[in-house]
Protein backbone atom coordinates (compact mmCIF):
# COMPACT_ATOMS: atom_id res chain seq x y z
CA UNK A 1 0.00 0.00 0.00
CA UNK A 2 1.23 3.40 -1.04
CA UNK A 3 2.60 5.53 2.01
CA UNK A 4 1.14 9.20 2.43
CA UNK A 5 3.33 11.98 2.89
CA UNK A 6 2.62 14.07 6.31
CA UNK A 7 4.43 16.51 8.13
CA UNK A 8 3.64 16.92 12.09
CA UNK A 9 4.81 20.37 13.16
CA UNK A 10 4.95 18.83 17.10
CA UNK A 11 6.75 15.62 19.01
CA UNK A 12 4.71 13.06 18.55
CA UNK A 13 3.09 11.08 21.36
CA UNK A 14 3.81 7.37 21.12
CA UNK A 15 0.42 6.33 21.29
CA UNK A 16 0.18 8.01 17.85
CA UNK A 17 3.18 7.64 16.82
CA UNK A 18 3.52 3.94 15.21
CA UNK A 19 0.19 4.20 13.98
CA UNK A 20 1.26 7.17 11.43
CA UNK A 21 4.32 5.85 10.98
CA UNK A 22 2.98 2.72 9.53
CA UNK A 23 0.64 4.51 6.76
CA UNK A 24 2.62 7.62 6.34
CA UNK A 25 6.35 8.56 5.52
CA UNK A 26 5.93 11.43 8.70
CA UNK A 27 8.38 14.68 8.35
CA UNK A 28 8.45 15.45 12.26
CA UNK A 29 9.40 18.53 13.76
CA UNK A 30 10.34 17.32 17.72
CA UNK A 31 11.79 20.29 19.13
CA UNK A 32 10.05 22.51 22.03
CA UNK A 33 10.91 25.76 19.97
CA UNK A 34 8.32 26.30 16.90
CA UNK A 35 9.34 24.68 13.41
CA UNK A 36 10.90 27.89 11.74
CA UNK A 37 8.42 29.19 8.81
CA UNK A 38 10.69 28.87 5.87
CA UNK A 39 11.38 25.32 6.63
CA UNK A 40 7.90 24.38 6.89
CA UNK A 41 7.07 25.38 3.80
CA UNK A 42 9.74 23.63 2.09
CA UNK A 43 8.21 20.58 4.11
CA UNK A 44 4.98 21.10 3.08
CA UNK A 45 5.86 21.34 -0.80
CA UNK A 46 5.19 17.45 -1.48
CA UNK A 47 3.01 17.08 1.66
CA UNK A 48 -0.69 15.45 1.16
CA UNK A 49 -1.10 16.02 5.15
CA UNK A 50 -0.55 18.55 7.80
CA UNK A 51 -1.04 17.71 12.10
CA UNK A 52 -0.22 21.13 13.30
CA UNK A 53 0.21 22.61 16.58
CA UNK A 54 -0.88 26.14 17.88
CA UNK A 55 1.78 27.85 16.89
CA UNK A 56 1.52 27.43 13.14
CA UNK A 57 -0.04 30.04 11.26
CA UNK A 58 -2.31 27.84 8.33
CA UNK A 59 -3.10 31.25 6.00
CA UNK A 60 -3.28 31.72 2.14
CA UNK A 61 0.52 31.77 1.74
CA UNK A 62 0.87 28.69 3.50
CA UNK A 63 -1.50 26.68 1.48
CA UNK A 64 -0.24 28.01 -1.84
CA UNK A 65 3.00 26.38 -0.44
CA UNK A 66 1.46 23.04 -0.63
CA UNK A 67 -0.26 22.10 -3.62
CA UNK A 68 -0.77 18.82 -2.58
CA UNK A 69 -2.54 19.02 0.65
CA UNK A 70 -5.40 17.37 1.45
CA UNK A 71 -6.15 17.37 5.03
CA UNK A 72 -5.46 19.40 8.28
CA UNK A 73 -5.78 18.45 11.43
CA UNK A 74 -4.99 19.84 14.68
CA UNK A 75 -4.91 18.13 18.37
CA UNK A 76 -7.52 20.83 19.90
CA UNK A 77 -10.65 21.97 19.95
CA UNK A 78 -9.71 26.01 19.32
CA UNK A 79 -8.35 26.17 15.59
CA UNK A 80 -8.19 30.44 15.73
CA UNK A 81 -4.35 29.52 13.97
CA UNK A 82 -6.04 28.24 10.97
CA UNK A 83 -7.87 30.04 8.75
CA UNK A 84 -11.00 28.09 7.92
CA UNK A 85 -12.04 29.91 4.90
CA UNK A 86 -9.07 29.77 2.81
CA UNK A 87 -9.14 26.06 3.30
CA UNK A 88 -12.83 25.88 2.66
CA UNK A 89 -11.89 27.60 -0.51
CA UNK A 90 -9.21 24.90 -1.90
CA UNK A 91 -11.70 21.92 -0.70
CA UNK A 92 -9.46 21.28 2.11
CA UNK A 93 -10.96 19.39 5.26
CA UNK A 94 -9.72 20.75 8.51
CA UNK A 95 -10.04 18.27 11.96
CA UNK A 96 -10.11 19.35 15.78
CA UNK A 97 -10.51 17.47 18.73
CA UNK A 98 -13.81 18.71 20.30
CA UNK A 99 -15.77 16.58 23.31
CA UNK A 100 -12.53 14.59 24.33
CA UNK A 101 -11.10 17.21 26.05
CA UNK A 102 -13.77 18.43 27.84
CA UNK A 103 -13.61 16.93 31.64
CA UNK A 104 -10.10 17.41 31.53
CA UNK A 105 -10.12 20.90 31.42
CA UNK A 106 -13.01 21.69 33.49
CA UNK A 107 -10.74 20.12 36.06
CA UNK A 108 -8.45 22.86 35.48
CA UNK A 109 -10.11 25.42 35.15
CA UNK A 110 -12.37 24.81 38.46
CA UNK A 111 -8.96 23.66 40.00
CA UNK A 112 -7.85 27.63 39.39
CA UNK A 113 -11.36 28.75 40.48
CA UNK A 114 -10.37 26.89 44.00
CA UNK A 115 -7.18 27.39 44.23
CA UNK A 116 -7.05 31.13 44.25
CA UNK A 117 -10.49 31.68 46.45
CA UNK A 118 -9.08 29.02 48.55
CA UNK A 119 -4.86 30.33 48.06
CA UNK A 120 -3.76 27.29 48.12
CA UNK A 121 -0.81 28.04 46.07
CA UNK A 122 0.20 30.93 48.85
CA UNK A 123 -0.49 28.26 51.63
CA UNK A 124 1.95 25.88 49.82
CA UNK A 125 4.68 28.74 49.76
CA UNK A 126 4.50 29.68 53.11
CA UNK A 127 4.90 26.00 54.09
CA UNK A 128 7.69 25.50 51.58
CA UNK A 129 9.13 28.75 53.46
CA UNK A 130 9.09 27.51 56.80
CA UNK A 131 6.30 29.74 57.62
CA UNK A 132 3.74 27.14 59.13
CA UNK A 133 2.82 29.98 61.93
CA UNK A 134 -0.46 30.51 64.04
CA UNK A 135 -4.19 30.28 62.67
CA UNK A 136 -4.66 34.16 62.14
CA UNK A 137 -1.25 34.78 59.81
CA UNK A 138 -2.61 31.70 57.38
CA UNK A 139 -3.49 33.55 53.82
CA UNK A 140 -8.02 33.87 54.15
CA UNK A 141 -9.55 32.74 50.69
CA UNK A 142 -13.74 33.09 50.62
CA UNK A 143 -16.36 30.72 50.42
CA UNK A 144 -17.69 29.09 47.12
CA UNK A 145 -20.68 27.86 48.72
CA UNK A 146 -23.67 30.70 47.89
CA UNK A 147 -21.25 32.82 45.72
CA UNK A 148 -22.30 33.44 42.08
CA UNK A 149 -20.19 32.22 39.19
CA UNK A 150 -20.59 33.68 35.88
CA UNK A 151 -19.59 31.64 32.81
CA UNK A 152 -19.09 33.10 29.27
CA UNK A 153 -18.96 30.59 27.00
CA UNK A 154 -21.00 28.13 28.09
CA UNK A 155 -20.13 25.65 26.04
CA UNK A 156 -19.21 21.70 26.09
CA UNK A 157 -16.36 23.12 28.75
CA UNK A 158 -18.23 25.60 30.27
CA UNK A 159 -21.03 23.17 31.16
CA UNK A 160 -19.34 20.95 32.86
CA UNK A 161 -17.50 23.56 34.71
CA UNK A 162 -21.06 24.66 35.84
CA UNK A 163 -21.10 21.34 37.32
CA UNK A 164 -18.26 21.16 39.24
CA UNK A 165 -19.36 24.86 40.51
CA UNK A 166 -22.94 23.56 41.76
CA UNK A 167 -21.78 20.73 43.72
CA UNK A 168 -19.94 23.28 45.65
CA UNK A 169 -23.21 25.07 46.16
CA UNK A 170 -21.99 28.13 43.76
CA UNK A 171 -25.28 29.45 41.81
CA UNK A 172 -24.44 29.83 38.10
CA UNK A 173 -25.17 32.42 35.24
CA UNK A 174 -24.29 32.36 31.87
CA UNK A 175 -24.13 34.39 28.47
CA UNK A 176 -23.38 32.75 25.25
CA UNK A 177 -24.17 34.96 21.52
CA UNK A 178 -27.62 32.40 21.86
CA UNK A 179 -29.44 31.21 25.14
CA UNK A 180 -29.25 27.46 25.08
CA UNK A 181 -32.09 25.60 24.79
CA UNK A 182 -31.66 23.00 28.16
CA UNK A 183 -31.22 25.51 30.75
CA UNK A 184 -33.45 23.60 32.64
CA UNK A 185 -30.53 20.47 32.63
CA UNK A 186 -27.89 22.97 33.18
CA UNK A 187 -29.43 25.04 35.93
CA UNK A 188 -27.89 27.97 35.07
CA UNK A 189 -29.70 31.55 33.91
CA UNK A 190 -28.91 33.40 31.47
CA UNK A 191 -28.00 37.10 31.44
CA UNK A 192 -26.26 39.81 29.15
CA UNK A 193 -22.17 39.58 29.61
CA UNK A 194 -22.87 43.59 31.26
CA UNK A 195 -25.31 41.76 34.03
CA UNK A 196 -22.81 38.86 34.36
CA UNK A 197 -19.97 41.06 34.98
CA UNK A 198 -21.69 43.50 37.47
CA UNK A 199 -23.31 40.40 39.82
CA UNK A 200 -20.72 37.61 39.40
CA UNK A 201 -18.28 37.14 42.56
CA UNK A 202 -16.33 34.25 39.92
CA UNK A 203 -16.38 35.23 35.92
CA UNK A 204 -14.68 32.08 33.94
CA UNK A 205 -13.80 32.70 29.95
CA UNK A 206 -14.62 29.70 27.71
CA UNK A 207 -15.01 30.75 24.54
CA UNK A 208 -13.44 30.29 21.16
CA UNK A 209 -10.99 33.20 19.71
CA UNK A 210 -12.98 34.97 17.05
CA UNK A 211 -13.14 37.83 15.73
CA UNK A 212 -16.14 39.10 18.04
CA UNK A 213 -14.08 37.59 21.36
CA UNK A 214 -10.17 39.09 20.73
CA UNK A 215 -9.56 41.78 23.34
CA UNK A 216 -13.27 41.28 24.50
CA UNK A 217 -12.10 41.76 28.05
CA UNK A 218 -10.67 45.23 28.39
CA UNK A 219 -10.94 48.19 30.68
CA UNK A 220 -14.29 48.55 30.63
CA UNK A 221 -14.83 45.00 31.25
CA UNK A 222 -13.11 45.05 34.19
CA UNK A 223 -14.33 48.18 35.62
CA UNK A 224 -18.00 46.24 35.26
CA UNK A 225 -16.80 43.62 37.76
CA UNK A 226 -17.06 43.53 41.14
CA UNK A 227 -14.05 44.91 43.53
CA UNK A 228 -13.96 41.34 45.18
CA UNK A 229 -14.12 39.11 41.87
CA UNK A 230 -11.97 36.88 40.46
CA UNK A 231 -11.22 36.42 36.64
CA UNK A 232 -10.62 33.06 35.18
CA UNK A 233 -9.61 32.22 31.80
CA UNK A 234 -9.21 28.61 30.12
CA UNK A 235 -9.84 30.31 26.47
CA UNK A 236 -7.13 31.73 24.16
CA UNK A 237 -5.27 34.90 25.85
CA UNK A 238 -6.09 36.82 23.01
CA UNK A 239 -9.52 37.53 24.52
CA UNK A 240 -7.90 39.93 27.23
CA UNK A 241 -6.35 43.09 26.66
CA UNK A 242 -3.11 41.84 29.15
CA UNK A 243 -2.30 45.41 29.69
CA UNK A 244 -5.98 45.83 31.14
CA UNK A 245 -5.91 43.42 33.24
CA UNK A 246 -2.65 44.47 34.53
CA UNK A 247 -4.15 48.07 35.52
CA UNK A 248 -7.23 46.31 37.17
CA UNK A 249 -5.03 44.07 39.34
CA UNK A 250 -3.09 46.60 40.47
CA UNK A 251 -5.81 49.09 40.91
CA UNK A 252 -7.99 47.02 42.79
CA UNK A 253 -10.21 47.21 40.50
CA UNK A 254 -10.73 43.25 40.81
CA UNK A 255 -9.25 40.83 43.12
CA UNK A 256 -7.52 38.15 41.55
CA UNK A 257 -6.87 36.55 38.34
CA UNK A 258 -6.08 32.87 37.53
CA UNK A 259 -5.15 31.96 34.00
CA UNK A 260 -4.29 29.30 32.18
CA UNK A 261 -3.58 31.30 28.49
CA UNK A 262 -1.62 34.17 28.38
CA UNK A 263 -1.50 37.11 25.52
CA UNK A 264 1.59 36.19 24.97
CA UNK A 265 2.35 32.47 25.61
CA UNK A 266 4.65 32.23 27.13
CA UNK A 267 5.27 35.16 28.90
CA UNK A 268 8.66 36.89 28.91
CA UNK A 269 10.45 36.76 32.06
CA UNK A 270 9.77 40.27 32.87
CA UNK A 271 6.08 40.54 32.19
CA UNK A 272 4.42 42.77 34.70
CA UNK A 273 1.94 39.48 35.34
CA UNK A 274 4.55 37.20 37.13
CA UNK A 275 5.24 40.34 39.47
CA UNK A 276 1.66 40.65 40.68
CA UNK A 277 0.97 39.01 44.39
CA UNK A 278 -3.30 38.45 42.84
CA UNK A 279 -2.10 36.21 39.81
CA UNK A 280 -1.81 32.72 39.50
CA UNK A 281 -1.22 31.18 35.95
CA UNK A 282 -0.60 27.85 34.90
CA UNK A 283 1.37 26.90 31.42
CA UNK A 284 -1.63 26.62 29.00
CA UNK A 285 -2.30 22.87 30.70
CA UNK A 286 -6.22 22.51 30.61
CA UNK A 287 -6.26 19.06 28.44
CA UNK A 288 -2.96 17.99 29.75
CA UNK A 289 -3.89 14.51 31.17
CA UNK A 290 -2.23 11.59 30.20
CA UNK A 291 -5.60 9.72 29.45
CA UNK A 292 -6.83 13.21 28.03
CA UNK A 293 -3.97 14.06 25.07
CA UNK A 294 -3.75 10.65 24.39
CA UNK A 295 -7.49 10.81 23.53
CA UNK A 296 -7.09 13.85 21.48
CA UNK A 297 -3.76 12.82 19.80
CA UNK A 298 -5.77 9.59 18.26
CA UNK A 299 -8.83 11.85 17.26
CA UNK A 300 -6.51 13.65 15.14
CA UNK A 301 -4.80 10.72 13.55
CA UNK A 302 -8.47 9.19 12.74
CA UNK A 303 -8.68 12.54 11.01
CA UNK A 304 -5.89 12.82 9.35
CA UNK A 305 -6.12 9.09 7.92
CA UNK A 306 -9.82 9.75 7.23
CA UNK A 307 -8.63 12.45 5.20
CA UNK A 308 -5.76 11.21 3.53
CA UNK A 309 -8.10 7.91 2.44
CA UNK A 310 -10.65 10.69 0.64
CA UNK A 311 -13.53 9.65 3.82
CA UNK A 312 -15.48 11.93 6.04
CA UNK A 313 -13.06 13.44 8.43
CA UNK A 314 -14.94 11.88 11.82
CA UNK A 315 -14.96 15.45 14.15
CA UNK A 316 -14.53 18.51 11.12
CA UNK A 317 -14.64 22.19 11.61
CA UNK A 318 -15.57 22.58 7.73
CA UNK A 319 -18.44 20.28 7.42
CA UNK A 320 -19.22 21.48 3.66
CA UNK A 321 -15.66 20.16 2.72
CA UNK A 322 -16.07 16.99 4.20
CA UNK A 323 -16.86 14.00 2.02
CA UNK A 324 -16.41 11.16 1.45
CA UNK A 325 -15.06 10.11 -2.41
CA UNK A 326 -16.20 6.79 -2.27
CA UNK A 327 -20.44 7.78 -1.37
CA UNK A 328 -20.43 11.72 -1.85
N1 LIG B 1 -6.86 25.98 28.41
C1 LIG B 1 -6.88 24.87 27.70
O1 LIG B 1 -5.97 24.05 27.73
C2 LIG B 1 -8.05 24.59 26.83
C3 LIG B 1 -8.83 25.62 26.40
N2 LIG B 1 -9.92 25.38 25.62
C4 LIG B 1 -10.70 26.53 25.18
O2 LIG B 1 -12.04 26.38 25.60
C5 LIG B 1 -12.89 26.90 24.59
C6 LIG B 1 -14.26 26.29 24.72
O3 LIG B 1 -14.24 24.93 24.33
P1 LIG B 1 -15.61 24.09 24.21
O4 LIG B 1 -16.42 24.30 25.42
O5 LIG B 1 -15.23 22.72 23.81
O6 LIG B 1 -16.28 24.85 22.97
P2 LIG B 1 -17.82 25.01 22.63
O7 LIG B 1 -17.88 25.37 21.21
O8 LIG B 1 -18.57 23.84 23.12
O9 LIG B 1 -18.23 26.29 23.51
C7 LIG B 1 -17.91 27.60 23.19
C8 LIG B 1 -19.00 28.50 23.76
O10 LIG B 1 -18.63 29.86 23.54
C9 LIG B 1 -19.81 30.57 23.15
N3 LIG B 1 -19.43 31.75 22.37
C10 LIG B 1 -18.86 31.79 21.13
N4 LIG B 1 -18.68 33.05 20.75
C11 LIG B 1 -19.13 33.84 21.76
C12 LIG B 1 -19.23 35.24 21.94
N5 LIG B 1 -18.82 36.09 21.01
N6 LIG B 1 -19.75 35.69 23.11
C13 LIG B 1 -20.19 34.83 24.06
N7 LIG B 1 -20.13 33.48 23.94
C14 LIG B 1 -19.61 32.99 22.79
C15 LIG B 1 -20.62 29.56 22.34
O11 LIG B 1 -22.01 29.85 22.36
P3 LIG B 1 -22.70 30.67 21.16
O12 LIG B 1 -22.26 30.01 19.91
O13 LIG B 1 -24.18 30.58 21.44
O14 LIG B 1 -22.22 32.05 21.31
C16 LIG B 1 -20.36 28.27 23.11
O15 LIG B 1 -21.31 28.08 24.10
C17 LIG B 1 -12.15 26.56 23.29
O16 LIG B 1 -12.47 27.45 22.26
C18 LIG B 1 -10.71 26.58 23.67
O17 LIG B 1 -10.13 27.77 23.20
C19 LIG B 1 -10.26 24.13 25.24
C20 LIG B 1 -9.51 23.06 25.66
C21 LIG B 1 -8.32 23.20 26.46
O1 LIG C 1 -7.83 22.44 22.69
C1 LIG C 1 -7.48 23.61 22.83
O2 LIG C 1 -8.06 24.55 22.29
C2 LIG C 1 -6.34 23.91 23.68
O3 LIG C 1 -6.22 24.96 24.20
C3 LIG C 1 -5.27 22.90 23.90
O4 LIG C 1 -5.61 21.85 24.69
Amino acid sequence: MRKFSVVVTEKMLPSISDKLQERCHVREWDRTDPIPRELLLKWLADAEGLFCSGDVQVDDELLSCAPKLRVIVKSAVGYDNIDIEACTRRGIPVGYTPGVLVEATADLTFGLLLTVARRLHEGWDRVRAGKWENNTEIPFGIDLYGKKLGIVGMGQIGAAVAKRAQASGMIVLYTNRRRRRDEEKIQATYVKLDKLLEESDFVVVLTPLTKETRGMFGAEQFSKMKRTAYFINAAPGAIVDTDSLVQALKDGQIAYAALDVTDPEPLPPDHPLLTLPNVFITPHMGSATIETRNRMALLAVDNLLAGLEGKRLPTCVNESVNYSSETD
